[in-house]
């Protein structure tokens, strides 16, 4: 988007602006204040405090157990080591398909207990009430449409959307979220060429997990893109960094040097 030290803060204007401009919007998530400033003084736009910490700090199977109160403290912690970069919260599976008011709820006490500057749900036309809402109560809303992974059971798996005829759910549900009033878009899993489309048809920019080169911004599960996460990574990800095998490598010497008596050495000792 803007170099780092010519913008004090990201906000909401420069999404927009970063799209009028052609300047591509990057986003990592981040779950703890380690990674958050290292991320922010890198100067990525947005650090997202995504409902994957289920996966990736609370070691949950899938998204959907993860609580508001757990969120909570991860997005305080991202939000107080974020100088430059714009913090989202995700909201997790069961604070807000339940009506508006329950969405408005979830996401003011995100807003009033974690420091975030917006919130990010899932849904398309199913969720634009929601976003309507929030958004008139003052908290800038991120939608996310395509592969929504708290409705991972009903999709049937990590199924990619947006193909054949879903291309025009996909198209609706974009329209949709613009007009509610969201100030961008994540689009996850839907091949590169409806994210053209949805992309070129709004004036919001869209924020690509997955979703082709043609979109405003990308954004990556950070613990994917580190070579952190154990088990399938998604073919969208190229990983940038091997820290998993870093520090299985590290633990190993570390362990074999103890167990020799080479650490601590006198350098280590008082
Ligand atoms: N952005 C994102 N969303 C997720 O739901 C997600 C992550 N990242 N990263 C960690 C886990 C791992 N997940 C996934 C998601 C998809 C595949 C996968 O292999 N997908 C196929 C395409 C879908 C298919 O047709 O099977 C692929 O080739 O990428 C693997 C792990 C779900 N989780
Ligand atoms: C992958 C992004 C879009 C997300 O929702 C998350 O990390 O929770
Ligand atoms: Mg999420």
């Amino acid at each position: 988007m803007t170099e780092p030290q010519l913008l004090k803060r990201v906000r909401t204007r420069h999404f927009l602006s970063a799209k009028q401009n052609g300047t591509k919007i990057t986003g990592l998530t981040s779950y703890d204040q380690l990674t958050a400033k290292i991320f922010d003084e890198a100067g990525i736009d947005f650090l997202l405090v995504g409902d994957s910490a289920a996966n990736n700090v609370l070691g949950y199977d899938t998204t959907l157990p993860v609580t508001v109160d757990e969120m909570i403290p991860l997005v305080r912690a991202v939000a107080r080591a974020a100088s430059r970069a714009f913090v989202i919260a995700d909201l997790p599976f069961g604070s807000y398909e339940t009506g508006v008011a329950d969405a408005v709820h979830s996401a003011i006490r995100m807003m009033k207990e974690t420091g975030a500057h917006a919130v990010k749900l899932e849904g398309g036309i199913r969720s634009a009430d929601q976003i309507r809402h929030i958004v008139d109560a003052g908290v800038p809303v991120m939608a996310h449409i395509g592969f929504t992974p708290q409705s991972e059971h009903r999709l049937g798996g990590h199924v990619i959307q947006g193909r054949g005829a879903g291309e025009d759910q996909l198209l609706a549900d974009a329209r949709a979220v613009e007009e509610a009033g969201a100030f961008a878009v994540v689009l996850e899993m839907v091949p590169a060429e409806a994210a053209k489309k949805v992309t070129e048809s709004l004036t919001i920019p869209t924020i690509s997990v997955g979703a082709g080169p043609h979109c405003d911004g990308q954004l990556l599960v950070w613990t994917d893109w580190a070579g952190l996460t154990q088990g399938r990574i998604p073919k969208f990800v190229r990983q940038y960094a091997q820290i998993g095998q870093t520090l299985r490598d590290a633990a190993g010497a570390w362990k074999a040097d103890v167990e020799a008596g080479e650490y601590p050495g006198p350098e280590n000792s008082y």
